[in-house]
């Protein structure tokens, strides 16, 4: 049994967490943890009557036997979540995004100090998994390209950490060149959303919305779209379990689903 603590356990990911580890034959709810709150054992909580599990709410007074840290927070407080994770021995599940690069490349650091292993997945859905390779694939090919990343209107950080890295793995392949009219002027600020290495990112925040994005490529005459959907928090789960499940075979904190799968 892979014993498992869930930070964020009382959000839209975190509950969904809390119930797929709870239904998961092979891994053990050992303590979840969220600083604002008010009960000290899950089952006070009717739709967990029938567990024991410890609610922590400070950092710094959590003792447990937890293998397995599964983060699903904020983006101002997983570094410091996952740097306690790493100084305990304990393997870093990250699903919140929003970390800056400087503080990844902190934390590889502490992981390979420490020789313990973790995973920071901007999006555990495979069809995004696939989306983001598909879209490296294309834009050798076709380099022209913008993202349109889709969210629920609760979202914290734009644009998405998926948005944010699909753009980096198209920049790995992606011949340098400027897009669109270099005489191009906004009239209303924002109009063509942010540039990463050239590339639009656009953000839409919208009531209905769970998590979707669309990549579209324009060449000569011709265009391509990728998109994936997330309709349901269920569709991150079976990427959630794999990584709980393998990621102490790992030494080192990796970035991208895919490096496990
Ligand atoms: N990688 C992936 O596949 C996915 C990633 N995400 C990411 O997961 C994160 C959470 O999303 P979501 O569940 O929708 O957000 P929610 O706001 O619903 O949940 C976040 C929860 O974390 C709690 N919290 C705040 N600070 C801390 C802390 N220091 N330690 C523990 N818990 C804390 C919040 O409490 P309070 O409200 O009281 O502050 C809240 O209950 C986001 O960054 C999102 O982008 C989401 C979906 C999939
Ligand atoms: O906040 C969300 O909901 C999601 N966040 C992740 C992101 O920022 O890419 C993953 C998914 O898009 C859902």
């Amino acid at each position: 049994m892979v014993k498992v603590l869930v930070a964020g356990f009382k959000g839209r990911m975190g509950n969904t967490t809390v119930q797929m580890v709870l239904e998961h034959e092979g891994f053990d709810l050992v303590g979840v943890f969220d600083p604002m709150a008010s009960e000290k054992n899950l089952n006070e909580n009717p739709a967990y009557s029938q567990t024991d599990v410890p609610v922590f709410t400070n950092l710094a007074n959590i003792k447990t036997d937890a293998e397995v840290w599964i983060d699903f927070t904020r983006p101002t407080s997983v570094f410091e979540n996952t740097k306690f994770a790493l100084e305990h021995g304990i393997s870093p599940v990250i699903g919140t995004t929003g970390m800056t690069d400087d503080q990844v490349k902190e934390l590889q650091a502490l992981a390979k100090e420490k020789q313990v292993g973790g995973l920071i997945a901007p999006n555990f859905g495979i069809s995004a998994v696939l989306l983001m390779q598909f879209a490296k694939q294309a834009a050798k090919y076709l380099p022209d390209v913008e993202i349109i990343e889709m969210h629920h209107d609760n979202k914290l950080d734009a644009p998405s950490g998926t948005a944010l890295n699909t753009a980096k793995m198209i920049a790995e392949v992606r011949k340098e060149h400027y897009q669109g009219n270099p005489d191009e002027k906004e009239t209303l600020p924002g109009a063509r959303g942010a540039n990463y290495e050239g590339m639009r990112i656009h953000a839409v925040r919208l009531p209905g919305y769970v998590a979707h994005e669309q990549v579209l490529f324009g060449g000569k005459g011709e265009a391509l779209t990728i998109r994936q959907d997330s309709f349901d928090r269920i569709s991150f789960m079976s990427g959630v379990a794999v990584a709980t499940e393998k990621i102490r075979n790992y030494s080192e904190l990796m970035v991208g689903l895919e490096n496990i799968l």
